[in-house]
This record gives structure tokens, sequence and C-alpha cells, in this order.
């Protein structure tokens, strides 16, 4: 079943709507944004989500292969694994998406707010991913003219848990509610296990997961009304994503 992100959410009410529709991960973020969330907001959310995973083992430690455990080709694969134990002990997780940032402020932040998931959208390199102390989703930015071996060789095995394929759009990181041509996700989707983003929709994202099969689907704008997460949508865009999932 395709996993589902719903990012760049500011109150805890939303976080909750999101989690009872089945969201399998919460984005907060706290690259420089207007969906920045707030320090207070941020720690609201993370105490109304702890309350509904009480019961559950804090997944603390997603208990993924650590480098050199696994083959290259097994890498991502295992990631995926892991995530989807964590998943059915504690759901939904947590991931913090950061821009333009130290690798310090980054782990402190996530410390802090106990993310489960780093989300790194400044085309950070390697050794920045190498310090990150959780689970990493890579950004790749997928440029016009890019064509399936330009992203394919930009995903290293051995680094971050698991790819995030967005839109490239000047002057910007991400959230722009900007699609690429999902056939170029298609041959990248069948290699590796990949975060499908970019202006997907409660309408289009069904298509996109019979097309791409991404191993999971991002969203943010597309469940917006104004610059406001409209809980409709996002139960809509869940519904969807996950019902294409199963007649595929
Ligand atoms: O969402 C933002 O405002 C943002 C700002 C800076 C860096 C990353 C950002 N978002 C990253 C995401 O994961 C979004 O969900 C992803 O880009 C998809 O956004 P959208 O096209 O609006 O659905």
């Amino acid at each position: 079943m395709t996993l589902v992100k719903i990012c760049g959410i500011r109150d805890a009410a939303t976080a909750i709507a999101a989690a009872e529709a089945g969201a399998d991960f919460i984005g907060l973020v706290f690259a420089e944004s207007r969906r920045q969330v707030t320090p207070q907001a941020c720690h609201d959310i993370v105490e109304a989500l702890a309350e509904r995973r009480r019961l559950a083992p804090p997944p603390a430690d997603l208990g993924g292969p650590a480098r050199g455990e696994v083959s290259a080709r097994s890498w991502f694969p295992a990631w995926a694994d892991a995530i989807e134990l964590a998943l059915a002990r504690a759901r939904p997780l947590l991931v913090g998406v950061f821009a333009r940032m130290t690798p310090a402020e980054v782990n402190d932040i996530a410390e802090a707010a106990r993310l489960d998931l780093v989300q790194l959208s400044g085309g950070e390199d390697d050794a920045f991913v190498r310090a990150v102390q959780r689970p990493v989703l890579r950004t790749i930015h997928v440029r016009d003219g890019d064509d399936a071996a330009d992203i394919t060789e930009r995903i290293i095995p051995g680094l971050a848990a698991a790819t995030l394929l967005d839109t490239a759009v000047p002057g910007a990181l991400g959230g722009t509610g900007t699609a690429f041509d999902w056939t170029l996700a298609e041959d990248v989707a069948a290699r590796f296990p990949v975060v499908l983003a970019g202006g997907l929709t409660p309408e289009n994202v069904g298509e996109a997961v019979r097309t791409v099969r991404p191993w999971a689907v991002d969203v943010s704008s597309g469940v917006e009304t104004g610059a406001a997460k409209d809980p409709e949508k996002i139960r809509a865009f869940i519904r969807a994503a996950k019902g294409a999932s199963r007649d595929r």
C-alpha cells in the first residue's frame, strides 16, 4: 500500500485530523517558508501525536541497516522495511523538513521535537547527510530536461534512507504545487522506493500512483484551501492515494 506524507502541518488539530484519516507521515517545515511551524505549534503537535502513540513503543530508533551492513542493492528496500515496521507500531511518523541549516541545527531540532525522520530539501551534500543523526529523506529536485538516468545517478545507497522526488522550481525548495513529468519517476520507482512529491492533489494522486507506483506520495499545496491545510482535502487525498494503490 502506498504510504502518504502530509507536509506543512502547523497545528495540532490538523495533525490529528491527518492521523485519523490514515496519514503515515506528518511533515513539519523548519525551513524558511510560509509553512514554517512555530515552536509552540511544534510542541503542541508533538504532544498530541505522542498521546495518540502512547500505547506503542516510540520508534526512536527505526532500526534500519547501518552503512556496510547490507549490499548497495538491498540498502533502500531494507530501509523501506524498517520504516514500515516502525509504522506498524506507531503511526504517523514525524518528519522534519529542513533546508539551509547546519547539521548541528538539524540534529538539535530533531532531538528536541522528537522527530522520527529528517527530510533534507536544500540540496545538502553527502557529508551533511552523514552528519544527520536521524534517518534521512533526501530530496532530489527534478529539473526540466532531466531524464531518468540523471535522477538515478543522484541516488546513492548507503546514505539516506529514502529519496524524495520533487519539482525543481527556480527560487523555491519545495511546497510549490508544481508537478514534473511523472514518466521520469516511473523508471526510478521501479528501481528504488521513492517518495513522489510536487503538485499532487486529491484529483491527480490516483493517476500518479497508478503510473509511477511510488513507495510513498507527499503533498502540501494540494490539500490547502487558501493558505491553510483543509482536513476535507487531506481525507480525500489519502482515500484517493490508498484506493489507487489497492487497485493496481
Ligand atoms: O513546503 C514548503 O513550504 C517547503 C519549503 C522549503 C523546503 C521544503 C518545503 N516543502 C517540502 C515538501 O515536502 C512538500 O511537501 C513538497 O515539496 C510538495 O509540495 P507541493 O508541491 O506543494 O505538494
